[in-house]
Protein backbone atom coordinates (compact mmCIF):
# COMPACT_ATOMS: atom_id res chain seq x y z
CA UNK A 1 0.00 0.00 0.00
CA UNK A 2 1.15 3.57 -0.80
CA UNK A 3 1.72 5.92 1.93
CA UNK A 4 1.86 9.17 1.46
CA UNK A 5 3.15 12.77 3.12
CA UNK A 6 0.74 15.88 3.06
CA UNK A 7 2.53 18.88 2.56
CA UNK A 8 -0.56 20.52 4.49
CA UNK A 9 -2.28 20.03 7.88
CA UNK A 10 -3.67 16.06 8.42
CA UNK A 11 -7.24 15.44 7.90
CA UNK A 12 -9.47 12.02 8.28
CA UNK A 13 -8.59 10.45 5.24
CA UNK A 14 -10.91 8.52 2.93
CA UNK A 15 -10.34 7.25 -0.65
CA UNK A 16 -8.10 9.86 -2.64
CA UNK A 17 -8.68 10.76 -5.89
CA UNK A 18 -5.23 11.82 -7.40
CA UNK A 19 -4.51 14.08 -10.23
CA UNK A 20 -0.41 14.56 -11.23
CA UNK A 21 0.72 17.90 -11.74
CA UNK A 22 4.53 18.63 -12.30
CA UNK A 23 6.19 21.79 -10.79
CA UNK A 24 8.93 22.05 -13.65
CA UNK A 25 11.46 23.67 -12.10
CA UNK A 26 12.65 20.92 -10.06
CA UNK A 27 11.81 18.59 -12.25
CA UNK A 28 9.23 17.12 -8.77
CA UNK A 29 6.12 15.04 -10.05
CA UNK A 30 4.17 15.61 -7.34
CA UNK A 31 0.07 14.76 -6.57
CA UNK A 32 -2.72 17.20 -6.15
CA UNK A 33 -5.27 14.88 -3.63
CA UNK A 34 -8.88 15.63 -3.11
CA UNK A 35 -9.70 13.89 -0.52
CA UNK A 36 -13.60 13.21 0.61
CA UNK A 37 -14.01 14.26 4.42
CA UNK A 38 -17.20 14.11 4.48
CA UNK A 39 -19.73 11.64 4.55
CA UNK A 40 -23.53 11.92 4.01
CA UNK A 41 -24.66 10.27 7.37
CA UNK A 42 -28.66 9.30 5.97
CA UNK A 43 -27.36 7.75 2.65
CA UNK A 44 -23.95 6.66 3.96
CA UNK A 45 -22.66 8.05 0.64
CA UNK A 46 -19.42 10.35 0.59
CA UNK A 47 -19.37 13.58 -0.80
CA UNK A 48 -16.59 15.36 -2.64
CA UNK A 49 -16.01 18.95 -2.62
CA UNK A 50 -18.37 21.88 -1.56
CA UNK A 51 -18.00 24.37 1.17
CA UNK A 52 -15.48 22.86 4.01
CA UNK A 53 -15.09 19.67 3.73
CA UNK A 54 -12.93 20.01 0.47
CA UNK A 55 -9.51 20.11 0.97
CA UNK A 56 -6.61 20.17 -1.31
CA UNK A 57 -3.46 18.90 -0.57
CA UNK A 58 0.32 17.78 -2.40
CA UNK A 59 1.34 14.81 -1.25
CA UNK A 60 4.02 12.58 -2.66
CA UNK A 61 4.02 8.71 -2.70
CA UNK A 62 6.85 6.26 -2.71
CA UNK A 63 5.73 2.83 -3.61
CA UNK A 64 5.70 0.73 -0.84
CA UNK A 65 5.45 3.62 1.66
CA UNK A 66 9.03 3.24 2.22
CA UNK A 67 11.67 6.56 1.07
CA UNK A 68 14.39 5.34 -0.51
CA UNK A 69 17.70 4.44 1.23
CA UNK A 70 20.13 6.19 -1.35
CA UNK A 71 23.31 5.06 -2.32
CA UNK A 72 26.62 6.76 -3.99
CA UNK A 73 28.82 5.47 -6.32
CA UNK A 74 31.33 7.24 -7.66
CA UNK A 75 34.22 6.54 -10.40
CA UNK A 76 35.37 7.75 -13.59
CA UNK A 77 34.39 6.35 -16.58
CA UNK A 78 35.48 3.23 -17.62
CA UNK A 79 36.42 2.29 -13.96
CA UNK A 80 33.55 -0.72 -13.81
CA UNK A 81 30.84 1.22 -12.01
CA UNK A 82 28.18 -0.75 -14.54
CA UNK A 83 29.50 -4.17 -13.55
CA UNK A 84 29.31 -3.10 -9.84
CA UNK A 85 25.81 -1.89 -10.16
CA UNK A 86 25.18 -5.58 -11.80
CA UNK A 87 26.75 -7.48 -9.27
CA UNK A 88 24.52 -5.12 -6.36
CA UNK A 89 21.25 -5.83 -8.11
CA UNK A 90 21.70 -9.52 -8.32
CA UNK A 91 21.96 -9.00 -4.72
CA UNK A 92 18.85 -8.03 -4.12
CA UNK A 93 17.53 -11.07 -6.50
CA UNK A 94 16.78 -9.45 -9.52
CA UNK A 95 18.19 -8.24 -12.58
CA UNK A 96 18.19 -4.13 -13.65
CA UNK A 97 16.79 -2.81 -17.13
CA UNK A 98 16.11 0.12 -18.81
CA UNK A 99 12.63 2.00 -18.36
CA UNK A 100 10.21 0.45 -20.11
CA UNK A 101 8.73 1.74 -23.13
CA UNK A 102 11.27 5.29 -22.76
CA UNK A 103 14.12 6.79 -24.36
CA UNK A 104 16.29 3.73 -25.97
CA UNK A 105 19.41 5.70 -24.66
CA UNK A 106 18.14 6.28 -21.45
CA UNK A 107 21.03 5.83 -18.57
CA UNK A 108 18.90 4.70 -16.16
CA UNK A 109 18.33 1.22 -14.84
CA UNK A 110 15.27 -0.61 -12.90
CA UNK A 111 14.78 -3.52 -10.98
CA UNK A 112 12.29 -4.74 -8.22
CA UNK A 113 14.02 -3.33 -5.65
CA UNK A 114 16.97 -0.72 -7.13
CA UNK A 115 16.73 2.30 -9.11
CA UNK A 116 20.03 3.24 -10.88
CA UNK A 117 20.28 6.37 -12.32
CA UNK A 118 23.47 7.75 -13.72
CA UNK A 119 24.56 11.45 -13.25
CA UNK A 120 26.09 12.21 -16.33
CA UNK A 121 22.21 13.41 -16.41
CA UNK A 122 22.80 16.11 -14.87
CA UNK A 123 25.72 17.52 -17.75
CA UNK A 124 24.52 20.89 -17.97
CA UNK A 125 26.10 21.49 -21.06
CA UNK A 126 25.88 18.85 -23.84
CA UNK A 127 29.22 17.61 -25.93
CA UNK A 128 29.16 20.63 -28.33
CA UNK A 129 29.02 22.69 -25.25
CA UNK A 130 31.67 21.53 -23.57
CA UNK A 131 33.91 21.61 -26.56
CA UNK A 132 33.28 25.67 -26.97
CA UNK A 133 33.23 26.58 -23.22
CA UNK A 134 36.65 24.73 -23.28
CA UNK A 135 35.63 22.02 -20.14
CA UNK A 136 35.56 18.81 -19.77
CA UNK A 137 32.41 16.81 -18.34
CA UNK A 138 34.31 16.36 -14.96
CA UNK A 139 34.57 20.01 -14.32
CA UNK A 140 31.55 21.20 -12.08
CA UNK A 141 30.75 23.95 -14.76
CA UNK A 142 29.89 21.26 -16.87
CA UNK A 143 27.02 19.72 -14.30
CA UNK A 144 23.73 21.40 -12.96
CA UNK A 145 24.72 20.29 -8.70
CA UNK A 146 21.39 22.76 -7.96
CA UNK A 147 19.24 20.20 -9.81
CA UNK A 148 21.02 17.22 -9.03
CA UNK A 149 20.03 18.20 -5.08
CA UNK A 150 16.49 19.18 -5.75
CA UNK A 151 15.63 15.80 -7.30
CA UNK A 152 18.24 13.40 -5.26
CA UNK A 153 16.23 15.54 -2.49
CA UNK A 154 12.83 14.70 -3.42
CA UNK A 155 13.48 11.20 -4.16
CA UNK A 156 14.81 10.71 -0.90
CA UNK A 157 11.61 12.31 0.47
CA UNK A 158 9.39 9.66 -1.61
CA UNK A 159 8.48 12.47 -4.33
CA UNK A 160 8.90 11.18 -8.17
CA UNK A 161 10.68 13.61 -10.45
CA UNK A 162 11.22 13.92 -13.73
CA UNK A 163 15.18 13.54 -14.59
CA UNK A 164 17.03 14.76 -17.39
CA UNK A 165 19.00 12.19 -19.83
CA UNK A 166 22.14 12.89 -21.75
CA UNK A 167 22.30 11.23 -24.50
CA UNK A 168 25.73 9.36 -24.80
CA UNK A 169 24.90 8.39 -28.06
CA UNK A 170 24.32 11.99 -29.45
CA UNK A 171 26.17 13.96 -27.09
CA UNK A 172 22.86 16.21 -27.07
CA UNK A 173 21.08 16.95 -23.80
CA UNK A 174 17.35 14.70 -24.20
CA UNK A 175 13.92 15.64 -22.82
CA UNK A 176 13.51 14.20 -19.17
CA UNK A 177 12.09 10.75 -17.82
CA UNK A 178 9.84 10.06 -14.97
CA UNK A 179 11.97 8.87 -11.95
CA UNK A 180 9.40 7.45 -9.29
CA UNK A 181 11.07 6.37 -5.77
CA UNK A 182 12.36 2.67 -5.59
CA UNK A 183 13.32 0.67 -2.14
CA UNK A 184 17.19 1.65 -3.07
CA UNK A 185 18.59 4.40 -5.18
CA UNK A 186 21.77 4.07 -6.56
CA UNK A 187 22.98 7.43 -7.82
CA UNK A 188 26.51 6.40 -9.86
CA UNK A 189 28.59 8.94 -11.61
CA UNK A 190 31.36 11.41 -11.87
CA UNK A 191 30.28 13.33 -8.56
CA UNK A 192 27.90 11.42 -6.49
CA UNK A 193 30.64 13.41 -3.28
CA UNK A 194 31.46 16.50 -5.06
CA UNK A 195 28.57 18.33 -3.74
CA UNK A 196 27.93 18.81 0.13
CA UNK A 197 24.45 18.72 -0.27
CA UNK A 198 23.89 15.96 -2.30
CA UNK A 199 26.78 13.91 -0.23
CA UNK A 200 24.77 14.61 2.95
CA UNK A 201 21.89 12.81 1.42
CA UNK A 202 23.47 9.42 1.15
CA UNK A 203 23.39 6.62 3.57
CA UNK A 204 26.19 4.86 1.94
CA UNK A 205 28.75 5.87 -0.53
CA UNK A 206 31.51 3.98 -2.45
CA UNK A 207 34.44 5.26 -4.26
CA UNK A 208 36.32 2.55 -6.93
CA UNK A 209 39.58 3.88 -6.90
CA UNK A 210 41.89 2.76 -10.02
CA UNK A 211 45.35 3.25 -10.45
CA UNK A 212 46.69 4.87 -13.30
CA UNK A 213 47.87 1.70 -14.63
CA UNK A 214 44.89 -0.74 -14.53
CA UNK A 215 42.80 2.19 -15.43
CA UNK A 216 44.79 2.54 -18.52
CA UNK A 217 44.79 -1.53 -19.31
CA UNK A 218 41.02 -1.87 -18.77
CA UNK A 219 40.45 1.50 -21.31
CA UNK A 220 42.46 -0.33 -24.16
CA UNK A 221 40.69 -3.47 -23.72
CA UNK A 222 37.65 -1.97 -23.85
CA UNK A 223 38.06 0.82 -26.42
CA UNK A 224 40.34 -0.78 -28.44
CA UNK A 225 38.75 -3.84 -28.45
CA UNK A 226 35.31 -3.11 -28.62
CA UNK A 227 35.05 0.92 -29.85
CA UNK A 228 37.90 0.66 -31.95
CA UNK A 229 39.82 3.48 -31.06
CA UNK A 230 43.80 3.35 -31.41
CA UNK A 231 46.25 3.60 -28.52
CA UNK A 232 47.13 7.07 -29.05
CA UNK A 233 43.92 8.19 -29.08
CA UNK A 234 42.92 6.38 -25.35
CA UNK A 235 46.34 7.74 -24.14
CA UNK A 236 45.07 11.23 -25.14
CA UNK A 237 42.13 11.05 -23.54
CA UNK A 238 43.12 9.97 -20.38
CA UNK A 239 46.16 12.62 -20.29
CA UNK A 240 42.78 15.42 -21.17
CA UNK A 241 40.74 14.21 -18.19
CA UNK A 242 43.78 13.97 -15.76
CA UNK A 243 43.94 17.69 -14.29
CA UNK A 244 40.34 17.55 -13.75
CA UNK A 245 40.00 14.10 -12.66
CA UNK A 246 42.58 15.12 -10.38
CA UNK A 247 40.66 17.96 -8.97
CA UNK A 248 37.14 16.96 -9.45
CA UNK A 249 36.77 13.50 -8.93
CA UNK A 250 39.76 12.03 -7.18
CA UNK A 251 39.29 13.85 -3.49
CA UNK A 252 35.65 12.42 -3.32
CA UNK A 253 37.23 9.11 -1.94
CA UNK A 254 37.96 10.71 1.44
CA UNK A 255 34.38 11.28 2.48
CA UNK A 256 33.18 7.32 0.46
CA UNK A 257 32.28 4.90 3.44
CA UNK A 258 33.92 2.37 1.47
CA UNK A 259 36.80 2.45 -0.94
CA UNK A 260 37.66 -0.42 -3.42
CA UNK A 261 41.03 0.00 -4.57
CA UNK A 262 42.79 -1.24 -7.80
CA UNK A 263 46.42 -1.56 -8.24
CA UNK A 264 48.99 -3.61 -10.32
CA UNK A 265 50.12 -6.60 -8.42
CA UNK A 266 52.99 -6.95 -6.26
CA UNK A 267 53.10 -10.83 -7.15
CA UNK A 268 55.10 -10.46 -10.04
CA UNK A 269 58.14 -8.07 -10.04
CA UNK A 270 58.06 -5.20 -12.52
CA UNK A 271 54.10 -6.18 -14.29
CA UNK A 272 53.41 -4.28 -16.87
CA UNK A 273 50.66 -6.26 -18.06
CA UNK A 274 47.86 -5.39 -15.65
CA UNK A 275 46.18 -8.59 -15.87
CA UNK A 276 47.11 -9.72 -11.93
CA UNK A 277 45.43 -7.13 -9.52
CA UNK A 278 45.92 -5.86 -5.85
CA UNK A 279 42.75 -4.67 -4.36
CA UNK A 280 42.22 -3.07 -1.45
CA UNK A 281 38.85 -2.53 0.59
CA UNK A 282 38.97 0.58 3.01
CA UNK A 283 36.09 0.42 5.17
CA UNK A 284 35.25 3.47 7.55
CA UNK A 285 34.74 2.76 11.11
CA UNK A 286 32.52 3.97 13.11
CA UNK A 287 29.84 4.41 9.82
CA UNK A 288 26.02 3.93 11.07
CA UNK A 289 24.59 0.21 10.33
CA UNK A 290 28.12 -0.78 8.89
CA UNK A 291 30.21 -3.14 10.50
CA UNK A 292 33.33 -3.70 8.06
CA UNK A 293 34.55 -7.32 7.26
CA UNK A 294 37.55 -8.96 8.84
CA UNK A 295 39.90 -11.55 8.27
CA UNK A 296 40.22 -14.44 11.02
CA UNK A 297 40.62 -11.73 14.15
CA UNK A 298 38.75 -8.26 14.19
CA UNK A 299 41.52 -5.65 14.56
CA UNK A 300 44.44 -7.48 14.12
CA UNK A 301 47.16 -6.98 11.17
CA UNK A 302 47.13 -10.75 9.12
CA UNK A 303 48.94 -11.57 6.45
CA UNK A 304 47.28 -15.11 4.81
CA UNK A 305 48.84 -17.05 1.84
CA UNK A 306 46.12 -19.42 1.61
CA UNK A 307 47.38 -21.60 -0.98
CA UNK A 308 47.50 -25.52 0.44
CA UNK A 309 45.40 -28.11 0.23
CA UNK A 310 42.05 -26.20 -0.11
CA UNK A 311 42.44 -23.75 -2.70
CA UNK A 312 44.42 -24.16 -6.13
CA UNK A 313 47.01 -21.22 -6.77
CA UNK A 314 48.86 -21.50 -9.87
CA UNK A 315 51.49 -18.51 -10.27
CA UNK A 316 51.70 -16.02 -8.98
CA UNK A 317 49.52 -17.38 -5.91
CA UNK A 318 47.24 -15.45 -4.05
CA UNK A 319 47.79 -13.43 -0.84
CA UNK A 320 45.21 -11.84 1.73
CA UNK A 321 46.25 -9.01 4.39
CA UNK A 322 43.83 -7.09 6.91
CA UNK A 323 44.46 -4.74 9.09
CA UNK A 324 43.44 -1.46 10.83
CA UNK A 325 44.83 1.57 9.27
CA UNK A 326 44.16 5.69 8.67
CA UNK A 327 42.75 6.66 5.43
CA UNK A 328 42.38 11.02 5.00
CA UNK A 329 42.58 11.07 8.84
CA UNK A 330 39.74 8.40 9.26
CA UNK A 331 40.20 4.94 10.86
CA UNK A 332 39.46 1.88 8.34
CA UNK A 333 39.79 -1.45 8.46
CA UNK A 334 41.60 -2.48 5.41
CA UNK A 335 41.32 -6.18 3.38
CA UNK A 336 43.01 -6.72 0.60
CA UNK A 337 43.76 -9.33 -1.97
CA UNK A 338 46.49 -9.84 -4.64
CA UNK A 339 45.92 -12.14 -7.16
CA UNK A 340 43.75 -14.49 -8.69
CA UNK A 341 41.44 -17.62 -7.85
CA UNK A 342 42.16 -20.68 -9.94
CA UNK A 343 38.80 -22.08 -9.29
CA UNK A 344 36.25 -19.77 -7.99
CA UNK A 345 34.17 -22.71 -6.59
CA UNK A 346 37.10 -22.70 -4.24
CA UNK A 347 36.11 -19.50 -3.11
CA UNK A 348 34.38 -21.24 -0.42
CA UNK A 349 37.54 -21.48 1.34
CA UNK A 350 38.34 -17.70 1.45
CA UNK A 351 34.50 -17.28 2.65
CA UNK A 352 34.71 -19.12 5.83
CA UNK A 353 37.69 -17.14 7.13
CA UNK A 354 36.02 -13.79 6.68
CA UNK A 355 33.65 -12.16 9.32
CA UNK A 356 30.73 -9.53 9.34
CA UNK A 357 29.58 -10.41 5.79
CA UNK A 358 26.10 -9.90 6.38
CA UNK A 359 25.39 -12.80 4.31
CA UNK A 360 22.22 -14.74 4.84
CA UNK A 361 23.28 -18.34 4.42
CA UNK A 362 26.57 -19.62 4.25
CA UNK A 363 28.52 -19.83 1.22
CA UNK A 364 26.17 -17.03 -0.33
CA UNK A 365 29.51 -14.65 -1.44
CA UNK A 366 30.83 -17.80 -3.27
CA UNK A 367 26.98 -18.60 -5.14
CA UNK A 368 27.20 -15.24 -5.95
CA UNK A 369 30.31 -15.04 -7.47
CA UNK A 370 29.83 -18.08 -9.21
CA UNK A 371 26.37 -16.79 -10.71
CA UNK A 372 28.47 -14.02 -12.35
CA UNK A 373 31.80 -15.90 -13.59
CA UNK A 374 31.68 -14.44 -16.65
CA UNK A 375 31.58 -10.75 -15.19
CA UNK A 376 34.77 -8.79 -15.30
CA UNK A 377 36.62 -9.53 -11.85
CA UNK A 378 34.86 -12.77 -10.91
CA UNK A 379 38.82 -14.51 -10.35
CA UNK A 380 39.96 -11.90 -8.60
CA UNK A 381 39.64 -9.15 -5.33
CA UNK A 382 37.61 -6.40 -7.67
CA UNK A 383 34.82 -8.52 -8.22
CA UNK A 384 35.00 -10.42 -4.59
CA UNK A 385 34.62 -6.49 -2.88
CA UNK A 386 32.33 -5.30 -4.87
CA UNK A 387 30.32 -9.20 -4.29
CA UNK A 388 30.59 -7.85 -0.44
CA UNK A 389 29.75 -4.61 -0.56
CA UNK A 390 26.76 -5.43 -2.54
CA UNK A 391 25.62 -7.59 0.67
CA UNK A 392 26.44 -5.03 3.16
CA UNK A 393 24.37 -1.84 1.17
CA UNK A 394 21.45 -4.76 1.26
CA UNK A 395 22.33 -5.36 5.28
CA UNK A 396 22.12 -1.84 5.99
CA UNK A 397 18.95 -1.69 3.74
CA UNK A 398 17.35 -4.36 5.54
CA UNK A 399 18.06 -2.25 9.06
CA UNK A 400 17.14 0.86 7.89
CA UNK A 401 13.94 -0.44 6.94
CA UNK A 402 13.33 -2.68 10.48
CA UNK A 403 15.07 0.91 12.57
CA UNK A 404 12.03 2.76 10.73
CA UNK A 405 9.02 -0.11 11.35
CA UNK A 406 10.51 0.31 14.46
CA UNK A 407 12.20 -2.71 15.26
CA UNK A 408 15.97 -1.99 15.33
CA UNK A 409 18.03 -5.00 14.44
CA UNK A 410 21.44 -5.93 14.67
CA UNK A 411 23.65 -5.91 11.89
CA UNK A 412 23.86 -9.53 10.46
CA UNK A 413 27.08 -11.01 11.70
CA UNK A 414 27.07 -13.86 9.84
N1 LIG B 1 37.02 -5.79 -12.37
C1 LIG B 1 37.42 -5.66 -13.63
N2 LIG B 1 38.45 -6.39 -14.10
C2 LIG B 1 38.87 -6.25 -15.36
N3 LIG B 1 38.33 -5.38 -16.23
C3 LIG B 1 37.32 -4.63 -15.81
C4 LIG B 1 36.80 -4.73 -14.49
N4 LIG B 1 35.78 -3.87 -14.35
C5 LIG B 1 35.66 -3.24 -15.51
N5 LIG B 1 36.59 -3.70 -16.40
C6 LIG B 1 36.82 -3.25 -17.77
O1 LIG B 1 36.38 -1.91 -17.86
C7 LIG B 1 35.33 -1.80 -18.83
C8 LIG B 1 34.29 -0.84 -18.29
O2 LIG B 1 33.57 -1.44 -17.24
P1 LIG B 1 32.15 -0.86 -16.85
O3 LIG B 1 31.31 -0.76 -18.09
O4 LIG B 1 31.63 -1.67 -15.72
O5 LIG B 1 32.61 0.58 -16.37
P2 LIG B 1 31.79 1.95 -16.21
O6 LIG B 1 32.47 2.69 -15.13
O7 LIG B 1 30.36 1.66 -16.02
O8 LIG B 1 32.05 2.61 -17.60
P3 LIG B 1 31.32 3.89 -18.28
O9 LIG B 1 31.17 4.94 -17.22
O10 LIG B 1 32.27 4.31 -19.35
O11 LIG B 1 30.02 3.36 -18.80
C9 LIG B 1 34.84 -3.23 -19.05
O12 LIG B 1 34.38 -3.45 -20.36
C10 LIG B 1 36.07 -4.05 -18.79
O13 LIG B 1 36.84 -4.06 -19.95
O1 LIG C 1 33.08 10.99 -18.19
C1 LIG C 1 32.04 10.63 -18.64
C2 LIG C 1 31.10 9.93 -17.74
O2 LIG C 1 30.60 8.75 -18.26
C3 LIG C 1 31.71 10.93 -20.04
O3 LIG C 1 32.88 11.13 -20.73
C4 LIG C 1 30.85 12.18 -20.06
O4 LIG C 1 29.56 11.87 -19.62
C5 LIG C 1 30.82 12.79 -21.44
O5 LIG C 1 30.17 11.97 -22.30
P1 LIG C 1 30.54 11.79 -23.83
O6 LIG C 1 31.65 10.80 -23.83
O7 LIG C 1 29.25 11.29 -24.40
O8 LIG C 1 30.94 13.12 -24.40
Amino acid sequence: MAICSAHTTTISLRSPCTTTVSNAAAGLVQKQVIFLTSINRRSGSRRRGGGVSRTLLQVSCSADGNKPVVIGLAADSGCGKSTFMRRLTSVFGGAAEPPRGGNPDSNTLISDTTTVICLDDYHSLDRTGRKEKGVTALDPRANNFDLMYEQVKAIKQGQAVQKPIYNHVTGLLDPPELITPPKIFVIEGLHPMFDERVRDLLDFSIYLDISDEVKFAWKIQRDMAERGHSLESIKASIEARKPDFDAYIDPQKQYADAVIEVLPTQLIPDDDEGKVLRVKLIMKEGVDKFNPVYLFDEGSTISWVPCGRKLTCSYPGIKFAYGPDIYFGNEVSVLEMDGQFDRLDELIYVESHLSNLSTKFYGEVTQQMLKHADFPGSNNGTGLFQTIVGLKIRDLYEQIVAERAGAPVEAAKV
